[in-house]
């Protein structure tokens, strides 16, 4: 059975980059086109045709005996290999979503057509029906249910159209586990979509190449949505950033400093120009078209102004930011961005933040390049992270740096919730990070050392052996989704039970209630110039503790936390809003006093509020003069 996912609607024409391979050559021909547009069509007979569109040139291809290689789809490639004709076809650039759309689309197509009755040659030649060639339409219900009892009747794919090779590589593969695994993240990343009617606005606007910014309450699925719109942009001349490794993590992107090549970027701005004008640097600001930004309230209005008149000057184009569209989204009741003080405070510990500037740190709509860039701006009102109405509420009032008594006492009753289950604890969150390195260390630590031998197979199997150490009984947490249906989701929470004997892969107890051998996966990501950065790595990381600042974006299972010693506006609001529910949360000392809103964003978000009063939450809006 078919392990392709496929949802009607699918798109059958896709714009990208292409190569053709002439394969009946030694050595073979390359032809290479920037802007191709591909089509699926059909002729009078229903045989289906990709056809190719190349400037002034038109060629179609009769789809049979392909084989479709689809291993780097998700950077928006793929080749179609026709073997007959002894041709390929290597696409490239293509928007990630859409590209799986296009292959879903002529997988279902020649999936039915292979089941049609054939005319033959001599049918063909005495026909008199008219030439004809139209373009395949979207694939509808009645395909669907069509393919599905094919499928039922072990029909499917018998006919000449796919080779026996091609069952096993293409689309069309039969359920090897690798395979099944593939899909299943790709139906993830790219699958049927589940946007809701403000988040799809979201997607159009980016479309429409204007520069936007949308924010919204934690878990109301921005992070989410920009996975989205990454899928449906261009994968060349899109760079994906955050303003923290976690939350780049969180969108198959690299960190804004990264890109910028700016260094912390505290130089004067000309020295940061000198800095991105690097031929290595300037060729990813020259490529950038589109520049997504996640966590934007951590971005420093300092930093965001000099990138702005770092990108003009090294595109060479006055533009705002040198003409790239911006996609920024982010919550500023969240963390604001680090300030020089805290940095101090947790160098000592890790000194994982380096975005600090001279001066406090501002907003970056405090800054002129904010209003320069013109942004449409957006408010997502659905919370999709906590299903409890109860908690939202709580969790809304908190944001806005209010407690009544009534919150004030539900927080304090979770104090006795019991969260421990089948030895998995709850992840402390703690205001500093030194503090959350150092539970980690001294948990690890006080644990019985596992079987020094398969510790050490560990180690030469795993690159990242120094980064991450783990015995029996080391809380940790999933860091991939590894089975959405089975909730090994990324942030899903587990103790190590033992070592493989075999490999020495780490066996883990899930809350999910799934024990399973954890293996090394790869990172792809993106960076800017369409360059490809992998790592490989156990998907796991210490949980006894994090520090708040590193759980901003998460999502997670069993959570405690001491909000005593907060001490950034937004911050207990960041650490209660990881957690699903009332239930899954713990706070072991909550005191009022220490739940604060920042004013600049208070007045920020009261100034772009009466600017939508009377017209519908998710209207765009140009937000009035900054604070
Ligand atoms: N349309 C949707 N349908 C179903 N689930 C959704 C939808 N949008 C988001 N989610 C889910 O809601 C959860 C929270 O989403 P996400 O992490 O993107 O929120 P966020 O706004 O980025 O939160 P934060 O501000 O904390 O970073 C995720 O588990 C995500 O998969
Ligand atoms: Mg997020």
């Amino acid at each position: 059975m078919s392990v392709v996912s496929v949802s009607e609607g699918e798109t059958s024409s896709i714009t990208c980059s292409l190569v053709v391979e002439f394969l009946n050559t030694q050595p073979s021909r390359k032809v290479n086109w920037k802007t191709a547009e591909l089509r699926l069509v059909r002729n009078e007979f229903r045989d289906v045709f990709l056809e190719v569109k190349l400037s002034k040139l038109t060629n179609r291809y009769l789809l049979k005996g392909i084989v479709v290689h689809k291993k780097f789809l998700k950077e928006g490639k793929a080749t179609i290999h026709f073997q007959e004709q002894k041709l390929m076809l290597l696409i490239s650039n293509a928007p990630t979503s859409q590209l799986l759309s296009f292959l879903k689309t002529m997988y279902v197509k020649m999936s039915l057509q292979s089941s049609e009755p054939k005319l033959d040659v001599r049918s063909r030649l005495l026909s008199n029906k008219d030439k004809q060639i139209e373009e395949i339409s979207p694939v509808t219900v009645k395909d669907l249910s069509k393919l599905h009892n094919q499928k039922k009747s072990s029909l499917p794919l018998n006919g000449s159209n796919i080779t026996p090779k091609s069952r096993k590589r293409s689309l069309s593969g039969v359920g090897d586990s690798q395979e099944k695994k593939k899909q299943r993240s790709l139906q993830l990343e790219f699958g049927p979509s589940l946007l809701t009617p403000e988040q799809k606005r979201i997607v159009e606007a980016a479309l429409s190449g204007r520069n936007i910014f949308f924010t919204g309450s934690a878990g109301t699925g921005k992070s989410f949505l920009l996975r989205k719109i990454l899928g449906v942009l261009p994968p060349d001349s899109t760079v994906a950033t955050a303003s923290t490794g976690v939350a780049a993590c969180q969108i198959g992107g690299i960190t804004l400093h990264s890109f910028a090549g700016v260094g912390t970027g505290r130089a004067p701005v000309h020295q940061c120009i000198q800095q991105a004008s690097r031929p290595v640097v300037a060729q990813g600001w020259k490529r950038c078209r589109h520049l997504v930004m996640d966590e934007i309230s951590m971005v420093d209005g300092k930093f965001f102004e000099k990138l702005e008149r770092v990108a003009r000057a090294v595109r060479g184009c006055d533009k705002p930011f040198g003409g790239i569209q911006l996609i920024l989204c982010g919550d500023f009741f969240q963390l604001p961005p680090v300030s020089k003080e805290y940095s101090a405070k947790s160098r000592k510990g890790n000194n994982h933040f380096e975005e600090e500037h001279e001066g406090p740190a501002t907003f970056c709509f405090q800054s002129e390049a904010w209003d320069r860039c013109e942004l449409q701006t957006f408010e997502l009102q659905q919370v999709h992270r906590q299903k409890d109405a109860e908690f939202v509420s709580i969790l809304q009032e908190i944001r806005l740096g209010r407690v009544s008594d009534a919150t004030a006492d539900k927080l304090m009753a979770t104090q006795s919730h019991k969260l421990e289950e089948g030895g998995i604890l709850a992840t402390r969150l703690c205001s500093h990070t030194s503090d959350a390195d150092q539970i980690n260390q001294s948990r690890l630590d006080a644990l019985e050392d596992s079987d020094p031998q398969l510790a050490s197979q560990l180690d030469r199997t795993t690159p990242v052996t120094s980064a991450i150490h783990l015995k029996v009984g080391a809380q940790v947490m999933l860091l991939k989704n590894l089975d959405v249906a089975k909730g090994l989701v990324n942030g899903a929470r587990g103790v190590v039970t033992s070592f493989l004997p075999g490999d020495g892969a780490p066996v883990v107890r899930f809350k999910a209630k799934l024990e399973i051998p954890v293996r090394t996966e790869k990172w792809v990501i993106k960076a800017s110039g369409g360059v490809t950065l992998t790592r490989r790595q156990l998907p796991l990381r210490l949980a006894w503790a994090f520090s708040i600042h590193k759980s901003q974006g998460l999502t997670l299972d069993c959570v405690e936390m001491s909000l005593s010693r907060v001490f950034e506006a937004g911050q207990a609001y960041v650490a209660l809003s990881r957690a699903k529910s009332l239930a899954s949360l713990r706070v072991i000392d909550f005191s009022a006093s220490q739940v604060r809103a920042h004013p600049d964003v208070l007045k920020f978000y009261a100034r772009f509020r009466r600017a939508i009063r009377d017209r519908i939450a998710c209207e765009p809006v140009a937000i009035p003069r900054k604070v």
